[in-house]
């Protein structure tokens, strides 16, 4: 951490104290604290979907391994194929996928897709591009050399560079390395990453609700968030009152066990806001304790003993908008990803949005179809207030409107993180 601001040990004022810091100085802060897991484990290729690549891996096998037709026909060598056509061609064999390969340079072998070119010829007619005559084939068109063959090592050549490290599984990347012959691969351990709701008011939904309570919104989004990733894994410490010594006690709790903890809620200025306390009491220390953002202005990231720590405001908009753009960076780092920070795609907003100048505000917008210039137009949903959870549930993305602002108008370029995007 670059600069780091003593968790305050008695008196919770975290939403009046600390420097008010830039979006992306926050989100760099957060990431820089987190370092990845260095446990690594091998997992086979069946169950290693989304998981973090912990090596580099490099080609042991040229891919094809060998010649290989890439046609149903009749393998030929081009070159014996001379003076005017039609051309009369024996057929002296026949080889199909999975034969082993054979020598032969004579006249022509009827051959079958992916099976290994025979020694001897390099050119592949099509069956449709000849007839059959007795025990010979019959062209019309002079075969251009090496036409439809698949040569070894033209798609992967052995020693060449096929992940790195910090990659995300994907089936593809899966494909290829089943291609090379691996049985499993070498990932990072998955994240621990513990989640804690603070709030009296909470209830659990399918709990009666009592006058002044309300459901918690924040578990839900925030679990199926994180499985979405399949390098994280979620202990789920529930819901824990506004006092200090619970927090307290469950974030101790959470600090032994996880590699991270998130919390939602008890972060701002109120007496009831015993986050900020309970990290100090715990030992702990806070390096972001004010965003120049909104919504999210007090979250706070640290280090509570070995684990990040990311305290997330408790209104859900707030909760989502900071868990995407401060703690997910640094939970990806902690995950081993070389690509931490969101993913944006450029859009052009279609409304009116006055905002403060000396801010990053985030608002949930809807995607319109694109406009001529190929970039999709955006509506506002709302004014991104802080508790709303239907505009949230109706966003297709977050668009963020940059410092330096105070009025975006319909034109204007901006980006947005889509919300489908894991
Ligand atoms: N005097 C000040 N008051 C507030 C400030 C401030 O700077 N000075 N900041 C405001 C901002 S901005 C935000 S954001 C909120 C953040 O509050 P906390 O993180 O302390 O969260 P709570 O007070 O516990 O809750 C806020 C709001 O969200 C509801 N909530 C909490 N957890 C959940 C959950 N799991 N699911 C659904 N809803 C939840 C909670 O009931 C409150 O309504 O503080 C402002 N105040
Ligand atoms: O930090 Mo807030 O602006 O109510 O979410």
């Amino acid at each position: 951490m670059t600069s780091s601001a003593p968790a305050l040990p008695d008196h919770c004022d975290a939403g009046a104290t600390g420097a008010v810091i830039p979006v992306d100085i926050a989100a760099a802060k957060a990431t820089a604290t987190a370092s990845p897991v260095a446990e690594t484990e091998t997992l086979d290729l069946l169950t290693a979907i989304g998981r973090v690549t912990a090596t580099d891996v490099v080609a042991s096998l040229n891919l094809p391994p060998f010649n290989a037709s890439a046609m149903d026909g009749y393998a030929v060598k081009a070159d014996s194929v001379t003076g005017q056509g039609p051309w009369r061609l024996k057929v002296t064999g026949r080889i199909a996928a999975g034969d082993a390969p054979k020598q032969s340079s004579q006249g022509s072998v009827r051959i079958l897709t992916g099976a290994p070119v025979p020694q001897g010829f390099d050119t592949v007619v099509m069956q449709e591009k000849c007839r059959l005559d007795g025990d010979a084939i019959v062209i019309d068109q002079r075969p251009r050399t090496g036409q439809n063959v698949r040569i070894a090592g033209e798609d992967v050549r052995r020693g060449e560079s096929l992940l790195d490290s910090g990659d995300t599984l994907k089936p593809q990347h899966l494909a290829l390395l089943a291609g090379q012959g691996m049985a499993g691969i070498e990932v990072r351990r998955k994240v621990r990453i513990g989640l804690i709701s603070t709030g009296t008011e909470l209830r659990e939904p399918g709990q009666s609700l009592h006058p002044g309570q309300i459901f918690n919104s924040n578990r839900v989004m925030l679990r199926a968030s994180l499985d979405a990733f399949r390098w994280a894994e979620v202990l789920d410490f529930g819901i824990v009152p506004d006092t200090r010594e619970a927090i307290a006690a469950a974030l101790a709790e959470a600090a032994t066990r996880c590699d991270a903890i998130i919390t939602t809620g008890g972060v701002s200025a109120g007496e009831e806001d015993h986050v900020t306390w309970a990290v100090g009491s715990g030992g702990g220390m806070l390096d972001v304790m004010k965003v120049a953002m909104r919504p999210g202005k007090p979250v706070k990231v640290g280090k509570l003993g070995a684990a990040l720590f990311l305290g997330l405001p408790g209104n859900p908009n707030a909760t989502l908008v900071t868990f995407r753009m401060i703690a997910l960076p640094a939970l990806r780092k902690l995950a081993g990803l070389s690509i931490t920070a969101p993913t944006w795609t450029q859009a052009v907003a279609d409304f009116t949005y006055e905002k403060r100048p000396d801010r990053t505000e985030f608002v949930p917008v809807r995607l319109a179809a694109a406009g001529a210039d190929g970039l999709p137009r955006l509506a506002v949903l709302g004014r991104g207030s802080s508790a709303s959870l239907r505009a949230i549930s109706q966003a297709d993305g977050i668009a963020l409107l940059p410092p330096g602002v105070d009025l975006v108008s319909p034109g204007y370029l901006i980006r947005i993180e889509l919300l489908n995007v894991v």
